[in-house]
């Protein structure tokens, strides 16, 4: 298939398919581990001045549909010309759940899910995330000179997960599945090898154990909601055991367990990988952390006696989210996600056929100049007023596969921001520390920060 595309089709975007089987890849992941996924892109966009070029990534061969034309196309046309793919390993692990379903069974489970993530919802658990992220700092920051920040905050950003998606609060529960989520992660995007000594073997073993806790788990919700002594909207775990789609039915107890895995998976690396980069750019700059303290600090003074955040106050911190929503700018959290062709279709001239993959860039995106002039430059002022042009910042995808956490994602986001603002100060040990995509944006040495009190 990666060698002899159908004569039938002409008239194929401009590209390489590379070496055989490995196509293209050794380059696409060079450019990620060198911190740079966008160069892959950037390269072959001057090379074929085009605004889609073929290559093969991942096995697979593939058009990279290029700026805020492609994003749209994409996420326009889902269920349509094109659906949402993942990497084969993605599916095997992850089993039937949201992001291994298309169309309308997609749709379905995004809406059960929805209903825990969307705003009205999100309401009664700000004072929550403030709870665990306030105990999450006084353990493990206070009174430490030195920490590694990337290591800690993706400790934090698991426990919140667990504690707010199944109301898991025994720390030996968290620390156990966090020891499988580590080998899980390894193989996830990986050749789908199941031998043993395989990252994939590891990772699929892996996510066995954790679905055998989450079984364990689920059987003791069941009793605990016969019995009222948990309730259908304590977490997403009871909501999905207690209540059923718009028809009735309820979700089979295996899904509910995948869609679990599925929601640890998308929602704590990304949310850690963010907040590194945060305090990262914060070191760097000064002049913005000076407003982001000022903007902090005026909100810490309005709560009188400890009183907890409430979703309120996150409506006043629009300065802090611009910078966040710069940071996101900059080092896109999520470099792009994958599409399937589900028919031949004509995009820009060029026939894309039926099964080939698709790859949309947030990073590529978001370093267009013509989108966002002085691209390599930090400029929270662009999120004032209306914000960049549609489809120009995509730091959470779009269209009806749209992260399903971005309102979560700003509720964790800011409430440790204000915490971390209101009670340290901090510097980097090594600023010039390089921040490379494994397949997340990650510092090399993991972040050490030095660390003082605030007052
Ligand atoms: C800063 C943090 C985050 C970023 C940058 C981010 C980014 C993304 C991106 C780019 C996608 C793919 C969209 C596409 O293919 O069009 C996605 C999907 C998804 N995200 Fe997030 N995400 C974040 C946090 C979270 C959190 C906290 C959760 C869970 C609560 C979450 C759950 C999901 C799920 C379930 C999907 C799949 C949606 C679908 O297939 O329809 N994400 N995210």
């Amino acid at each position: 298939k990666l060698l002899k595309p159908k004569a039938s089709h002409p008239n194929l975007p401009p590209g390489s398919f590379g070496w055989p089987v490995i196509g293209e890849s050794l380059e696409f992941l060079r450019c990620q581990r060198g911190g740079c996924p966008e160069k892959f892109i950037r390269d072959r966009m001057s090379k074929y001045n085009s605004p889609v070029f073929r290559t093969s990534v991942l096995g697979e061969p593939m058009a990279v549909l290029y700026g805020p034309a492609g994003n749209k196309f994409l996420f326009s046309n889902e269920g349509k010309k094109v659906a949402l793919w993942w990497p084969s390993s993605v599916g095997k692990l992850m089993g039937r759940c949201l992001v291994s379903k298309v169309g309308d069974e997609a749709r379905s489970d995004k809406k059960m899910l929805m209903s825990f993530f969307n705003p009205e919802a999100l309401k009664r658990i700000v004072g929550v995330v403030d709870e665990v992220t306030k105990d999450h700092l006084r353990i493990h920051w206070e009174g430490k000179d030195q920490l590694e920040a990337y290591s800690t905050l993706k400790q934090h950003t698991f426990d919140l997960a667990c504690r707010l998606f199944m109301s898991i609060t025994d720390p030996q529960l968290v620390s156990r599945l966090a020891d499988h989520f580590h080998v899980f992660l390894r193989g996830v995007i990986d050749l789908p090898l199941n031998v043993p000594g395989t990252n994939f073997y590891r990772s699929k073993k892996a996510a066995d154990s954790i679905r055998k806790e989450l079984r364990v788990l689920v059987k003791q919700r069941r009793v605990e909601l016969e019995k009222k002594t948990a309730s259908p909207s304590q977490d997403i775990m009871t909501h999905l055991i207690a209540n059923g789609d718009e028809n009735g039915k309820l979700m089979p107890e295996a899904e509910i367990i995948n869609n679990m895995l599925n929601l640890l998976f998308a929602g704590h690396d990304t949310s850690s990988s963010t907040l590194v980069l945060i305090i990262k750019y914060l070191s760097e700059l000064p002049y913005v952390l000076e407003k982001v303290v000022a903007e902090q600090r005026e909100i810490a003074a309005s709560k009188a006696g400890g009183e907890l955040i409430q979703w309120g106050d996150l409506q006043k911190m629009r300065y802090s989210w611009n910078v966040i929503s710069e940071v996101m700018r900059m080092t896109a959290p999520v470099y792009g996600s994958f599409r399937e062709a589900l028919v031949d279709f004509t995009y820009e001239g060029y026939t894309i056929p039926k099964d080939w993959k698709l790859h949309w860039s947030a990073c590529t995106t978001h370093g267009d100049p013509d989108y966002h002039p002085r691209a390599p430059t930090f400029d929270e002022s662009r999120f004032e007023g209306s914000g960049p042009a549609p489809y120009s910042y995509v730091p959470f995808g779009g269209g009806p596969r749209m992260c399903l956490g971005l309102e979560f994602a700003r509720v964790e986001l800011l409430v440790f921001l204000h915490n971390l603002i209101n009670g340290f100060r901090w510097s980097l040990v090594n600023p010039d520390e390089k921040i490379i995509y494994d397949p997340m944006p990650i510092p090399v040495e993991g972040l050490p920060i030095r660390l003082r009190p605030r007052d």
